[in-house]
């Protein structure tokens, strides 16, 4: 039987920028990917980590409800985009919130929100956040409608989620410079991680 929610964590990126696996970094003693986990876990029925190989099996703390997985084969490696049709394909389901790993405090509430307008729209519809004109495609609600297209976009080797949002029933929720500075902040560097414990 299929979810009607469920939650895809996507750690599977290289973190090139970082120099270590972000997933696993930590704030205030807690792991990004265990924050992740944190904030999605009161809205969905199940959630799945979609990691790089290489921290697969350095993820602990996770209970029954919670999967770990890595990139589908034809598409692993190929960015995001590959990270949620690996999440879709794992658990089917109605709705998937999407968030990604590098977002450490993210909150709970952004996404209450973005489903709360998801349910007065059709049910085919994505929700992405847009913060000061920039949307926030990996703090997301995307609806399973999705799915086929994302390995069209993959095999065209566009592989960008804005390539997906044009083909998609989108709705865009906005947000202020001050909702962006407390909760879609991500981490790339090793400078982002500082400027987020100032
Ligand atoms: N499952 C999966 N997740 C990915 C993939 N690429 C990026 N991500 C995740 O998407 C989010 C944003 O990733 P980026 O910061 O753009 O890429 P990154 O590879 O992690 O970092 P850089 O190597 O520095 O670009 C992070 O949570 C990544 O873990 C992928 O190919 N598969």
């Amino acid at each position: 039987m299929n979810l009607n929610k469920v939650g895809i964590i996507l750690a599977g990126g290289e973190s090139r920028r970082y120099g270590t696996p972000k997933a696993l970094e930590k704030l205030n003693g807690i792991p990004f990917y265990l924050r992740a986990v944190d904030v999605l876990r009161p809205l969905v029925e199940r959630i799945v980590i979609v990691a790089h190989p290489s921290i697969e099996n350095q993820l602990n703390e996770l209970d029954d409800q919670i999967d770990v997985i890595t990139d589908v084969v034809e598409y692993k490696g190929m960015g995001p985009l590959a990270g949620i049709y690996s999440g879709i394909k794992y658990l089917p389901a109605a709705d998937y919130f999407v968030l990604a790993s590098d977002m450490p405090i993210m909150r709970s509430s952004v996404f209450q929100q973005q489903y709360a307008v998801k349910k007065m729209l059709t049910s085919d519809c994505t929700i992405i956040p847009c913060v000061d004109g920039r949307i926030q495609p990996l703090a997301a609600i995307y609806s399973a409608s999705i799915t086929e297209l994302i390995p069209k976009i993959l095999k065209s080797d566009k592989r960008r989620l804005t390539d997906l949002l044009q083909q998609t029933n989108c709705a865009y929720l906005h947000y202020t410079s001050e909702e962006r500075m407390s909760c879609f902040k991500n981490v790339n560097t090793p400078g982002d991680y500082i400027e987020l414990t100032r």
